[in-house]
């Protein structure tokens, strides 16, 4: 089997420059490799930088040096430079990041937030609506919420429907950003179950975890991100 995401040599430093451009460095020659299937928990103490290297890993932060390599349709990309509109497609078909807060879009109801990465790959408007009442469902996101926009919903509530948008479209690789964090303890062990059938069909997660019970379940690995003074 092949690795699906690689994160070569990868550094990150962040500049402040409203502070006189202090530097302050965060990842310092960070190496992972990600096979499908496999789920791995980023690690490390609060500020070691598990948050920049999972932003780093999606796009959204550019890296000071080091590749991001993933397969996308066949072929291996380097993320850290591809240009916008292969980073769009990348993340359409291939890269989903369940983050730690929705961002509501106003207007749109819970239901056509979990099936718009559907509908953006061409799923009929249909299709993708079963599938996202499926997942809100099993995820205990009542039928009488599911054309609400979730601007005014519970914490818990709205990490559900980000965590139901997240496995809807069935990505070959997923990045979860404590994805139990708001939830109650049964909709931790349904969480759970989804993870776990997404990595039975083969999917590459990487995730952030504070829950030890869900990391304990679900991670195959630790990956250490230490704190760049200790790494020195
Ligand atoms: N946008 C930013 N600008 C400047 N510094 C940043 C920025 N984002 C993060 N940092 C700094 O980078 C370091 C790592 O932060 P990060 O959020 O990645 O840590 P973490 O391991 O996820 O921590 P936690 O477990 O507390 O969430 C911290 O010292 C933080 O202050």
């Amino acid at each position: 089997m092949t690795w699906v995401l690689k994160a070569e040599n990868l550094s990150k430093d962040f500049r402040l420059h409203l502070q006189g451009g202090v530097r302050i460095p965060v990842l310092d020659d960070v190496s992972l490799t990600v096979m499908p299937g496999e789920c791995v928990a980023l690690a490390g103490p609060s500020g070691a930088g598990k948050s920049t290297l999972m932003r780093c890993l999606y796009g959204n932060y550019g890296a000071g040096a080091g590749r991001i390599l993933i397969r996308h349709g066949g072929e291996v990309v380097d993320l850290a430079t591809a240009d916008p509109r292969l980073v769009r497609a990348i993340r359409r078909d291939t890269l989903g990041y369940v983050s730690q807060f929705l961002r509501v879009i106003p207007r749109i109801g819970a239901l056509d937030i979990v099936a718009e990465p559907l509908t953006a790959r061409g799923v009929t408007p249909d299709a993708a609506r079963a599938r996202a009442r499926d997942l809100l469902l099993r995820l205990n996101l009542p039928e009488r919420l599911h054309g609400l926009p979730p601007a005014t919903f519970s914490g818990g509530e709205q990490q559900r429907i980000n965590l139901a948008r997240g496995f809807a479209a069935d990505y070959p690789v997923l990045l979860l950003d404590e994805p139990t964090a708001s939830l109650d303890a049964a909709n931790r062990q349904v969480v759970i179950g989804v993870i776990e059938e997404a990595k039975a069909r083969g999917a590459a997660l990487i995730g952030i975890f504070h829950d030890t019970e869900v990391r304990d379940r679900i991670a195959d690995r630790i990956f250490d991100v230490a704190p760049i003074q200790d790494a020195a």
